[in-house]
């Protein structure tokens, strides 16, 4: 692909972010210092386990649509298999969310947003993962160390989904194809920004987006073997399709 084709992958790519971003980063960086009060805190923690689970499942279905209409604007991604379309969401889209929720952490007191304000790790104390919360909020600081940009984020994403090395994809040399010229459009931001030890680093990451993603897998089987009313009745159908 010439250099000008690379060029317009990138526009493409970081317009299809900004498109399906659900919050900006400027919007909630105002918002930052918007805390839950002691006593919104508690309101939390007399939640029951299932209530609070069924909330972030909520949450969390919300900003996977917003990662599943992104991969629909991915140059190429319209033209996979549908079953590799649906594989690479399986497996890529808690990662996504994971990335672009980075944005939503303000590290300097240690919180992310989460329904309406920014939110400690003990707000999440009722869901009974405090591991599996610590390391979301530990993967968050790693990556905002990295300060990307907007567009080296949309691009980060777009790797991160676009993964030939997916399990039962079945025409994985066409993912591999489209990701080889994503890579190349990193390479190429990554140089022009003089940045390149970024690639390294930025792979570190993916290693522990996968650990979060089975870690919080494992945590939904553990609660669903708790409450499977709950989540056969009450969680969302995109959650339940994606992660259970
Ligand atoms: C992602 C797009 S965005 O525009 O940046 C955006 C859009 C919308 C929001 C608001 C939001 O939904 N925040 C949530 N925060 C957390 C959370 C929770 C514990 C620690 C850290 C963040 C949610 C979760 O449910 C979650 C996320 C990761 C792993 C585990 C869980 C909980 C398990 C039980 C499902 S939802 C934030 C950011």
């Amino acid at each position: 692909p010439s250099l000008l084709h690379l060029e317009e992958l990138c526009v493409n790519i970081v317009r299809s972010h900004r498109e399906t971003s659900q919050h900006h980063t400027e919007e909630l960086h105002a918002l930052r210092w918007k805390i839950f009060t002691r006593e919104e805190v508690h309101i939390y923690h007399s939640k029951t386990v299932d209530e609070m689970w069924q909330l972030c499942a909520d949450r969390l279905s919300e900003a996977v649509q917003y990662v599943v209409e992104f991969a629909k604007r991915l140059p190429g991604f319209r033209q996979l298999r549908q079953n590799d379309q649906i594989t690479l969401l399986k497996s890529g889209s808690m990662e996504v969310v994971l990335v672009r929720m980075s944005r939503m952490f303000n590290t300097d007191n240690s919180t992310v947003y989460f329904d309406g304000k920014f939110a400690g790790t003990e707000v999440f104390k009722s869901l009974l993962c405090a591991d599996l919360i610590s390391a979301v909020f530990d993967f968050a600081h790693g990556l905002c160390a990295l300060q990307l940009s907007e567009q080296q984020l949309a691009i980060f994403s777009a790797l991160v989904l676009i993964n030939a090395d997916r399990p039962c994809l079945e025409e994985r040399g066409q993912v591999q194809r489209m990701r080889k010229d994503i890579e190349l459009a990193f390479n190429h931001i990554l140089f022009k920004d003089r940045q390149e030890s970024l690639l390294q680093r930025l792979d570190e990451k993916v290693t522990v987006l996968k650990s979060l993603c089975s870690a919080h897998m494992e945590k939904l089987r553990w609660f669903r073997q708790l409450y499977p009313l709950t989540v056969h009745t009450h969680f969302p159908p995109l959650y339940k399709e994606l992660f259970a």
